[in-house]
């Protein structure tokens, strides 16, 4: 059997670090895409070069040409422009967007067929807009943000409590911004809910308010120190768990912003919630129940990611 083909759209930090994971992992053969021409035929053969050593059986092409992309079972998009400090993410949203146009007409036109991670900023209207563009089914087109923002919670989370991060689970729903939802009470550590751990004296509340912010924070804190762009390892890693997913028909329960029409109370949007990923692409919105307080910060991460949605048609007249 033939194996997959995973496109890349954008080479640049996270592009590069997906290439080498998913060249790592053996998922497929890689194509990557740019428009800066030589930086992904570089990457693909610096990254090849590395086949005899590490001992991985697939090819990797840089590319310029979205003939290219063809065919493509995964197509991962990263294609634009990073934020750096002082700037909020959805400030990317005005240059962004008309990279999610040309992306979304490459993909239409060379890989109608994938399953299309988004990953640019700021991505909840990034993924809604990439979508309109391509016109590829809403099941196939999703938004990582979730597996990112709750990886960084587990983290803080394993820290605190000086247990294996293996043993922590956590969730962050909501939009991909300042709003992000990071849900305490379905968080644990080995199956104990947060509340109860504080309940037990085992932290207090205020380290728990204290790691949600830090959440929150998590891109700002990695651009506050790298100065010269955003995150990029951890983000590649989440993509990937995404894209392995699909390809291995995992039916894996991550957080991802997909589309939603008629869960949690959301009429055709795109957001960031529990889904189910398998073959099928995004086969279900797990249609999680809020409590009041954890409805009315979801209600308004909707409100600002509605509000981005909106400054987009406002852009791109097509999109109304
Ligand atoms: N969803 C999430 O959780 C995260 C999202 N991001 C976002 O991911 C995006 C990429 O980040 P990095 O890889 O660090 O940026 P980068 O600047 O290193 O790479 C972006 C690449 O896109 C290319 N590009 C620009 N326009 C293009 C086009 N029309 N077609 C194809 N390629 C094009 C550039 O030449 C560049 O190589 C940013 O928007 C960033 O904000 C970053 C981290 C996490
Ligand atoms: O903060 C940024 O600009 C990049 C990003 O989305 C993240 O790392 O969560």
């Amino acid at each position: 059997m033939a194996r997959p083909k995973i496109a890349l759209i954008g080479a640049g930090q996270i592009g590069g670090t997906l290439a080498h994971l998913a060249a790592i992992k053996e998922l497929g053969d890689v194509v990557l895409f740019d428009i800066t021409d030589g930086v992904p035929q570089g990457k693909a053969l610096d990254i090849a070069e590395s086949g005899p050593v590490e001992g991985f059986d697939v090819s990797l092409k840089g590319t310029g040409d979205y003939a290219d992309i063809a065919g493509a079972d995964v197509c991962i998009v990263t294609a634009g422009v990073p934020r750096k400090p002082g700037m909020s993410r959805d400030d990317l949203l005005g240059i962004n967007l008309k990279v999610m146009k040309a992306v979304g007409e490459g993909i239409r036109d060379n890989a109608p067929d994938a399953f299309v991670i988004c990953i640019t900023n700021p991505l909840d209207a990034m993924v809604w807009a990439l979508r309109e563009f391509s016109g590829l089914p809403h099941e196939k087109v999703v938004g990582m943000a979730g597996v990112l923002d709750s990886a960084r919670f587990r983290h803080f989370l394993a820290e605190e409590f000086n247990v294996s991060m293996r043993d922590v689970t956590a969730f962050v729903l909501g939009g991909h911004g300042d709003t992000m939802v990071p849900l305490v009470r379905y968080s644990t550590v080995g199956g104990i809910p947060l509340p109860d751990l504080v309940d037990m004296g085992w932290t207090s509340q205020e380290s728990m308010d204290a790691i949600v912010q830090r959440t929150r924070d998590g891109g700002a804190e990695i651009v506050g120190l790298l100065k010269t762009g955003s995150a990029f390892y951890a983000p590649a890693t989440s993509a990937i768990e995404m894209a392995e997913a699909y390809l291995k028909d995992q039916k894996r329960l991550l957080p991802a912003a997909a589309y939603v029409d008629g869960a949690l109370g959301l009429n055709g949007m795109y957001v960031g919630v529990p889904t189910i990923i398998g073959a099928g692409g995004i086969e279900r919105i797990v249609d999680i129940k809020l409590n009041r307080d954890e409805q009315a910060m979801f209600d308004k991460s909707v409100e600002a990611v509605n509000g981005l949605v909106e400054a987009c048609k406002g852009i791109d007249s097509t999109l109304a």
